[in-house]
């Protein structure tokens, strides 16, 4: 998937918040992205879901199917848990009671989504995200009110769908994904988008180029990332 030159702003005329982003997201890639509050990190992350369209610029490759968790759930919807994600299990031909035992919500799931908790509805967002087997998985401020042990759970059910090849960019200020393998580091300075890249403690990195059949590819990275290196297809 690849952003080229992608600029965006909210009104004719306003300042642009997203300035010439280039990037390029391979199967299995892991992004964590940051920047200061109003940087644009939520404007960026919908603009890779295709939630957003580029005022400049073009955003190609994106997988089919992508999962979106909001910052903030919408919860004031006229639905039970349960008929909410049985719904959007339908429309995405999945089913969700894997991912709410995953996250601790199978209590909750007989509740109005009105009288869920800030963090119980964020729960909600976050499964109807991962259900359906996203290739693109989009998770905005994920780690933000969620109790300790689904804070826990959530760098290893990232670690899991970028095994299965799924690309995972996670706006985050908290650090959440510190421990992940292999992690890439997007900050948004000025609308300006910048990877943080080649550099470890002990100093610069050797890059290795590796061969592999087209079907590999993804289970190859997931590997090495298991193992602590940092990863990523490269196009020729
Ligand atoms: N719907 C909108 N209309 C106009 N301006 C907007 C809109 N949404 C966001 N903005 C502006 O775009 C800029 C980037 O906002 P965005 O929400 O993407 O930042 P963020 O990095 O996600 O912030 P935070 O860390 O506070 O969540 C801000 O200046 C914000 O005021």
């Amino acid at each position: 998937m690849h952003l080229s030159n992608v600029s965006f702003r909210y009104r004719r005329r306003a300042p642009d918040v997203i300035r010439a982003a280039d990037a390029t997201l391979s199967p299995g890639d892991v992004v964590e992205l940051t920047g200061a509050n109003g940087a644009g990190k939520s404007t960026l992350l919908r603009l890779l879901a295709g939630l957003t369209r580029p005022s400049r610029g073009s955003v190609t490759g994106r997988p089919a199917s992508v999962g979106f968790a909001p910052d903030r759930f919408p919860a004031a919807q006229p639905f039970t848990v349960a008929a909410y994600l049985t719904h959007m299990a339908r429309v995405r031909g999945s089913s969700w009671h894997s991912w709410a035992d995953r996250v601790d919500l199978t209590p909750l799931v007989r509740l109005p989504l009105r009288e869920l908790s800030k963090g119980s509805a964020h729960k909600v967002g976050l499964v109807q995200a991962l259900m359906g087997e996203p290739g693109l998985l989009i998770l905005d401020e994920p780690f933000a009110g969620l109790d300790a042990d689904t804070r826990e759970a959530l760098p290893g059910i990232v670690e899991e769908m970028a095994g299965k090849g799924v690309i995972v960019v996670v706006a985050d200020h908290q650090a959440g994904l510190r421990g992940v393998p292999g992690v890439r580091q997007w900050q948004l300075l000025d609308g300006v988008l910048k990877e943080a890249v080649g550099l470890s403690p002990a100093g610069d990195r050797v890059v290795v180029e590796v061969d592999v059949l087209p079907g590999e590819a993804a289970e190859f990275l997931a590997r090495m990332r298991q193992e602590g290196y940092q990863a990523r297809e490269v196009e020729r």
